[in-house]
């Protein structure tokens, strides 16, 4: 796991108070860092044209062409004249070399932008962002400085100074970073960072379910009792999923007489033997009041999706232990409400998904909650993950009930709600990857064929 941070002026602050360093050397290595990509990946000569703004993005990328000069056809374009102090020092340093300034935008083999980083706010002007619209349309290697300029600059690699950040993990960042490095500073990474309760989950982080012992029988792994609603299909996927990731026995609980596969057994109530429900995938209004209170009436880890979050019910959820909410952006603003938590419209969420997640696991602190999205967020107490392996390719009807499924399943099999949750996300988007069809393509049916290939 990656630690993710809020800001790293603090690291910044903590090199120069603490070990002795300076702007100008934590700057130098910025600029470094992007210079030994570009010299590994692009021959001498290549034509690099890099975009800066007034502030110390900028400066780095005034540092960077003095570093490639001579070696590289280096030019400098201003979106904005150098400004910070140090961007006027790294400019006084790049003239004295030769390096030159270009009055336009010209074509390039690479192109650097270092226009803003850490320090943008509000919005760009028309001005600036044509610039960046015209830097976008240009066909050339698109490297981003620290971070992608208000992430509306498209970069091929994100070089990214110490440490990654939060914004970079929003769903809105994700189309602008291509892939991401880290750039050490002057100090390794260990220890210019400091803790965070924030962290990046890595793929082979995934902790699959395992079947050491051979002295076992479909009884040791659990038993999982499904609400099958309205929309049975979506309870029948669920069920298929937990049963794919090693869920001994699976019911389907309802009160229609549907078909069902073979491999599920379904029942009107809750069996005996139950270790863990799921409930919402397609529910709708099949369960009465009292049907849904019969359910829940029991201390059983619990995964809630989908339909629970626009029920009043979804309060005495959250009344109970063991419970995994998976809800997406437009449930969670609805969760949120129902929990007097904030009054919000989803494209506010988008901005903040991080802080709404801390508010509402700071109300819940024993809820674990996974915020589906491009990149998924997933809270507990004061801490959060961040599943960011997830792809377009599961934009699709059925995958939130296919991972609903999942993590029920590893619930039923006695991982704890945070494990199940994580664990399960991190099954759902590796099934997703491993898929070899068009990205258009792949169905419900593939993730949980893909299940058994982890
Ligand atoms: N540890 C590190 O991360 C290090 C980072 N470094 C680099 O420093 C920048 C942060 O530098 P800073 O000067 O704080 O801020 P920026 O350069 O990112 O941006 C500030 C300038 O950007 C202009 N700005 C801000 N918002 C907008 C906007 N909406 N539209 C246009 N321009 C904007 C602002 O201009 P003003 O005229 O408004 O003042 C500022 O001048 C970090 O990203 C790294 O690249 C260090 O080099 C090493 C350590
Ligand atoms: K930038």
């Amino acid at each position: 796991m990656q630690k993710l941070f809020d800001e790293v002026a603090s690291l910044d602050k903590r090199c120069y108070d603490e070990f002795f360093l300076s702007e100008d050397i934590l700057m130098e290595h910025a600029a470094n860092g992007i210079a030994a990509y570009i010299r590994n990946n692009f021959k001498k000569n290549s034509k690099i044209v890099i975009v800066c703004g007034s502030g110390n993005n900028g400066a780095d990328g005034i540092a960077l062409s003095r570093l490639l000069h001579a070696d590289y056809d280096v030019y400098l374009f201003y979106a904005k004249k150098p400004a910070s102090k140090m961007a006027l020092l790294q400019q006084k340093r790049a003239l004295a070399i030769g390096v030159r300034e270009s009055a336009e935008l010209e074509s390039c083999d690479v192109l650097v932008d270092a226009i803003v980083g850490t320090g943008f706010s509000g919005e760009f002007s028309k001005e600036i962002a044509s610039i960046i619209d015209e830097m976008n349309a240009l066909n050339a290697f698109k490297i981003a400085c620290d971070i992608p300029s208000g992430y509306r600059f498209l970069a091929d690699i994100t070089l990214t100074m110490g440490a990654l950040k939060k914004s970079m993990f929003l769903d809105g960042s994700k189309d602008a970073l291509g892939d991401i490095r880290v750039v050490d500073l002057g100090v390794s990474r260990d220890i210019y960072e400091r803790d965070s309760n924030c962290k990046l989950l890595d793929l082979d982080d995934l902790r699959l379910p395992s079947r050491a012992k051979k002295d076992s029988h479909k009884g040791s792994y659990g038993h999982l009792a499904i609400a099958s609603g309205q929309m049975s299909g979506a309870g029948i996927m669920s069920a298929l999923s937990a049963l794919r990731f090693g869920s001994g026995l699976v019911t389907l609980v309802g009160f229609e007489k549907i078909e069902i596969p073979h491999t599920l057994m379904y029942s009107h109530e809750v069996p005996q033997n139950t270790t863990a429900l799921a409930l919402g995938m397609g529910l709708g209004a099949e369960f009465s009041a009292q049907e849904l209170e019969k359910f829940l009436d029991n201390a059983l880890p619990l995964v809630a999706d989908a339909d629970i979050f626009h029920m009043q019910a979804v309060l005495d959820i959250l009344k109970r232990e063991d419970v995994v909410l998976t809800p997406h952006a437009k449930e969670f603003v609805s969760l949120l409400k129902r929990a007097n938590i904030a009054d919000i419209a989803v494209d506010e969420l988008q901005k903040e998904r991080f802080k709404y997640v801390e508010m509402f696991c700071k109300k819940y602190p024993h809820v674990t909650l996974l915020l589906k999205g491009a990149n998924v967020i997933i809270g507990k107490d004061s801490e959060c993950f961040v599943n960011p392996h997830g792809t377009q390719a599961l934009a699709k009807g059925g995958s939130g009930d296919v991972l609903s499924g999942l993590i029920a399943s590893l619930l039923s099999q006695g991982y704890s709600p945070l494990d199940a949750a994580m664990n399960g996300s991190l099954a759902h988007t590796k099934a997703a990857l491993h898929y070899s069809g068009a990205d258009y393509s792949l169905t419900p049916d593939d993730l949980i064929e893909g299940i058994c290939k982890l």
